[in-house]
């Protein structure tokens, strides 16, 4: 069954309407399930079936499971022509969701049979990036490298090498790097070399970090660069294993947290939305930025993570309005982008918010 449907039937007109910002969207986590049906018609010979590429309803998964999926949608995203459908359509999807400005991320992947490589990878994003531009849709897209802490320092290096070329030849749509996959795999350490490097050179850092527990020390050296944004952060306050330590260093650099609801109670790191931590953070006023993660394989969307949010924490529509402005400027967008989506949340205000 469609859970666009099931959805759009139970996250109210407010949460739609809302003007909002996606800063933490994996490319591939993010194929619907009506993009993931045109992958599998075209593919019949995998045997893949929708229920392999999603997490839906009430259902959980251990990280693992979940990390299974993603290379279950590598199988079906694996030549030049896919990778423009499915950043197309994710785009389209954030666009009619609400997003005005979207930040995508996604790993360089190359495949021998269909000739596909790492750059014409990114380059078909970033084409799928300017289509979507010209065909007018009141988003706003850029881009973010992203780093696969499974395949280790050289492949961090060569990766930081491209994101530099892309950020210099964009036009501006490569804004940074990312650091995710498999957090209970490889070591920041080896990659820090990287990332510092990618630092130095100008892009924007957002990492993965203490997405699940017992990493103290590699968040700690993580810190120490220190990251532009945190993906998750789960783990990172005392109360759950963390330490004093972090806390302040991510405070004392006000490094804003995307924080992704649905994500992480799937996922099993946090064990009820009632006990996630952007209470932790939101109550000591911190940059808290409300994300989806991975809007296919979790089946959410943002106005869904917003509304979850609220009524989990007992936000009043104000506060939620106020929330997706100030993830504006957490952004990467260069300052004059920033100045117009203040601008366009200024100028909808009295019609969304009465
Ligand atoms: C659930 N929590 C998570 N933690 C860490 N990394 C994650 C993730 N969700 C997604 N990814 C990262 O994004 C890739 C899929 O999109 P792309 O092929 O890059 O577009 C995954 O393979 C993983 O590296
Ligand atoms: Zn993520």
């Amino acid at each position: 069954h469609d859970s666009r449907k099931e959805m759009a039937q139970d996250v109210q007109t407010f949460y739609r309407e809302l003007p909002k910002v996606e800063l933490h969207a994996h490319l591939n986590g993010s194929v619907s399930s009506a993009t993931v049906e045109k992958l599998v018609a075209s593919k019949p010979h995998l045997n893949i079936h929708q229920n392999m590429t999603a997490i839906r309803g009430g259902q959980r998964r251990t990280l693992d499971e979940c990390f299974q999926v993603f290379k279950v949608i590598h199988q079906l995203v694996d030549s030049e022509e896919d990778v423009m459908m499915v950043a197309k359509d994710v785009i389209q999807e954030f666009a009619a969701d609400g997003v005005k400005y979207l930040e995508l991320r996604s790993t360089p992947r190359e495949d021998g049979k269909t000739g596909l490589t790492k750059r014409s990878y990114v380059q078909t994003i970033l084409e799928a990036i300017n289509q979507c531009k010209e065909d007018g849709l009141d988003i706003d897209v850029r881009f973010l490298v992203a780093v696969d802490r499974r395949n280790g320092p050289e492949v961090a290096m060569e990766t930081v090498k491209m994101a530099e070329d892309f950020m210099l030849s964009s036009d501006g749509a490569v804004v940074g790097l990312d650091l995710s996959g498999d957090p209970t795999v490889g070591h920041g350490k080896d990659l820090l070399l990287a990332l510092q490097k990618a630092k130095n050179a100008g892009l924007k850092l957002a990492l993965h970090m203490s997405e699940v527990p017992s990493q103290n020390e590699e968040s700690e050296l993580l810190l120490s660069l220190p990251p532009d944004r945190i993906g998750h952060g789960t783990f990172l306050h005392p109360e759950v294993g963390g330490a004093d330590s972090l806390v302040e260093k991510v405070r004392k650099n006000n490094i804003p947290l995307e924080l992704c609801l649905t994500s992480n109670v799937k996922g099993q790191t946090v064990p009820s939305y009632d006990k996630h931590h952007f209470l932790y953070w939101y109550q000591l006023g911190h940059p808290c930025v409300i994300c989806t993660d991975d809007k296919g394989v979790f089946c959410t969307d943002l106005s869904q993570e917003y509304q979850l949010a609220a009524s989990t924490f007992g936000l009043s529509n104000e506060a939620v309005w106020t929330l997706s402005q100030r993830a504006i400027a957490c952004s990467f967008a260069p300052q004059d982008i920033k100045n117009q989506l203040e601008q366009k949340w200024t100028k909808l205000r009295p019609q969304i918010l009465h």
